[in-house]
């Protein structure tokens, strides 16, 4: 911004010659000098906008705008935009949907909105009928400004054994407010039966980075990707709770959502997913743990996966906590409460703290007295994974545009 003061300096000397003077008096007839003067006035309806001044100046000499004063001038213009839309927990909180607008009229799915994944994939007028059990299906063909991209396909798997795959169209998409023109629909046409037992669940849009997207022959740009230009903020924020709604937000950061002050830290997108890493832990009001724990950030997935080192530790509190091959998992007596769990985010000590109530997860019975555990281990898949366990005690902050994610208590 050196150059910025110059550069107005410079403009209101030059305004200073170049206004509007008036021609010389001497206008030849009579030889004597007419003279005349006006006075001015300020004119009371003009409502100063600084931003906007200056931009007149910047585009006065085709100097380009600098990115804080394009969002300034833009916000004041209103060409910006922000939206979003509450996120419903499924039973135990296992999944949060959000109704999402397709097409035109609109035709509304529940999604799973999943920072863990990159692909916008629905339940469709496509998908084999023996794989729908009561979702609600998007036909294109009732949509007149659906698009079809012949050739287009796609096919994803997912951690848990899932999968689907299908054919892609374009189309008008919304979460609340905030709409994506042409944004890149994948229809499936066969879904493996974790889908299609899921009946509430209608599909999945991706919030991970575009290198994760599996569309062939070319790869389309997620929700997000699409309207960041337009946003506010080039952000997006996942406030879940703890089996009541929470909410999605799309470029602003509502203050209001949160405590204390959000701790920001940096994000190694090279796999693709929000990925950052963690300090270490506490159990309880036991000390804190410096060991690096790195994983992602991934609201696609359930339970909060973490190192074997740090699971067993934590169970290992815990009277009755044990390793149950038949549940493939750690369970745990359902009463009483487990210790609760922080995990640290940032070097200045800010940690997130998991009440241990969150710790049981489900009942493995009908009789109630032996729980699931909400933390298991990240075993054979190379990092850790801040699964809805754990996004549920925070107020996250996806930051687009500095590739960082933004913690904070609530
Ligand atoms: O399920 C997935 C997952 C998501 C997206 C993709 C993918 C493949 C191609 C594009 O995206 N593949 C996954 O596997 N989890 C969570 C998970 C849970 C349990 C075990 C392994 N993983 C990815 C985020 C880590």
């Amino acid at each position: 911004m050196r150059s910025l003061p110059v550069l107005v300096a410079v403009t209101l000397a030059l305004g200073a010659l170049s206004r509007n003077v008036p021609p010389s008096p001497r206008d030849g007839t009579s030889g004597q000098p007419r003279t005349f003067s006006l006075t001015q006035e300020r004119n009371p309806n003009f409502i100063r906008k600084g931003p906007i001044q200056l931009a007149k100046i910047y585009r006065k000499y085709r100097v380009p705008l600098p990115p804080d004063l394009k969002t300034a001038v833009e916000r004041i213009l209103g060409k910006r935009s922000t939206g979003g839309a509450v996120a419903t927990p499924e039973d135990h909180d296992v999944e949060y949907l959000t109704p999402v607008s397709i097409g035109t009229p609109e035709q509304i799915l529940n999604l799973d909105i999943d920072t863990g994944s990159s692909d916008l994939w629905v339940f469709s007028s496509e998908t084999s009928r023996s794989e729908v059990k009561g979702q609600t299906l998007y036909d294109p063909s009732n949509s007149s400004t659906a698009q079809k991209l012949e050739g287009y396909t796609w096919s994803i798997s997912y951690g848990d054994g899932s999968s689907s795959a299908g054919e892609v169209y374009l189309d008008t998409v919304s979460i609340g407010a905030l709409t994506v023109s042409s944004q890149a629909v994948e229809v499936a046409q066969k879904v493996s039966s974790e889908f299609t037992s899921d009946s509430n669940n209608d599909g999945l849009l991706g919030l991970g980075f575009g290198s994760l997207n599996t569309v062939q022959p070319n790869a389309q740009k997620t929700f997000f990707d699409n309207a960041m230009p337009a946003l506010d903020s080039p952000v997006f924020t996942a406030d879940l709770k703890a089996g009541i709604p929470g909410r999605y937000n799309f470029g602003y950061i509502d203050p209001n959502a949160y405590t204390g002050n959000i701790t920001y830290v940096s994000v190694d997108d090279s796999q693709g997913f929000w990925d950052w890493t963690s300090p270490g832990y506490a159990i309880g009001s036991g000390s804190f743990e410096n060991t690096t724990i790195k994983g992602i950030a991934d609201t696609g997935t359930s339970l909060l996966l973490l190192p074997s080192s740090v699971v067993s530790a934590y169970y290992g509190k815990i009277s009755g906590a044990k390793y149950d091959s038949t549940q493939a998992g750690y369970v745990l007596p359902c009463s009483p409460t487990p210790p609760d769990f922080a995990f640290g985010v940032g070097d200045d000590g800010a940690a997130i703290v998991l009440p241990g109530k969150y710790i049981n997860y489900a009942p493995t019975g009908s009789s109630g007295t032996t729980c699931f555990g909400g933390i298991q281990g990240d075993s054979g898949i190379g990092f850790a994974i801040f699964g809805d366990v754990a996004l549920k005690a925070a107020f996250v902050v996806f930051d687009g545009g500095s590739k960082t994610l933004g913690w904070a208590s609530k």
